[in-house]
């Protein structure tokens, strides 16, 4: 099986592209293979791309445990560049049809390579009982969770998937891998969730590192980012378009007042084309 391996800032993927509706079954089994960092070829995510009667092409993301998920930013950032560079370089805006609906990439490239994509990551969900997390009341903001002996403090915002957003004294330097495990399987988040700590610097300057469900501790998340900044407008540390500073670089993103939708602006790229040898 021919694949593409790429990366949104260090967030990598294996890109699989196919001319027909994948088997999710088969497609979630190889995600873990072919993600295991010794035995396969390494990724935190496996992305199907297939064609779409609906938009230009259509999209399936797999966690690095073979897990389903609804959203990922730094992969449709991935798939718009592919598209550009590998399916049709005439186009420089692309509609992706996912897992939670059609959704909008825009190429800003030169010489046909992709230099930056921005992404319509949709409306975010606030409702508790949409992201899904329990808790009563029509948002989530700075509700209090146990775990591990420790208390935080969260906001909860669904992309299509759920992030739960902590703010903490200095994001670079907290224990993301003490904490972020026993979070994302918290009682609280029936769905798990994937799990941001972030420590606001101005309105529009955030740092975010991320424990990420299905996955672990990974360089970025775009749909994280994106939570992240409606976050810290719904708890007044940001401005609606900020800066967020993660591991694996940085990303633009904007919470439009016009139409309430999350864009989000960043690079994609590719790392080398290969054949999977099934075993
Ligand atoms: N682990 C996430 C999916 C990948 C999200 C992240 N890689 C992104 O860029 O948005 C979840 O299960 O919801």
């Amino acid at each position: 099986m021919k694949f593409t391996k790429m990366h949104g800032l260090g967030n990598d993927f294996i890109i699989v592209y196919q001319n027909h509706t994948p088997n999710l079954e088969e497609f979630s089994r190889l995600a873990v293979q072919m993600c295991h960092r010794h035995t396969g070829i390494g990724a935190d995510g496996l992305v199907v791309v297939y064609p779409s009667e609906n938009a230009d092409a259509a999209m399936r993301i797999f966690n690095a445990d073979g897990s389903l998920t609804e959203q990922c930013g730094n992969a449709m950032r991935c798939v718009a560049k592919y598209c550009y560079e590998r399916l049709s370089a005439l186009k420089d805006e692309f509609t992706l049809e996912t897992k939670v609906g059609l959704q909008t990439v825009w190429v800003d490239g030169s010489l046909g390579k992709a230099e930056k994509i921005r992404v319509d990551m949709g409306e975010p969900v606030l409702e508790p009982s949409r992201i899904p997390v329990v808790a009563t009341g029509r948002r989530v903001i700075n509700q209090p969770v146990e775990a591990g002996g420790a208390q935080f403090y969260f906001t909860g915002v669904s992309m299509g998937n759920p992030h739960a957003v902590i703010e903490v004294d200095d994001a670079s330097r907290f224990p993301v891998e003490k904490w972020g495990p026993i979070l994302e399987t918290h009682r609280l988040f029936p769905n798990k969730s994937n799990v941001e700590f972030v420590t606001f610097h101005s309105p529009s300057e955030v740092t975010m590192r991320v424990w990420e469900r299905g996955v672990g501790q990974t360089m970025a998340c775009g749909s994280g980012a994106c939570a992240t900044l409606v976050a810290g407008v719904l708890l007044g540390k940001l401005a609606r378009r900020a800066v967020i500073h993660l591991l694996g670089g940085d990303l633009e993103i904007e919470w439009s007042e016009a139409d309430n939708r999350v864009y989000m602006s960043g690079p994609a790229a590719f790392v080398y084309d290969g054949v999977w040898l099934p075993a």
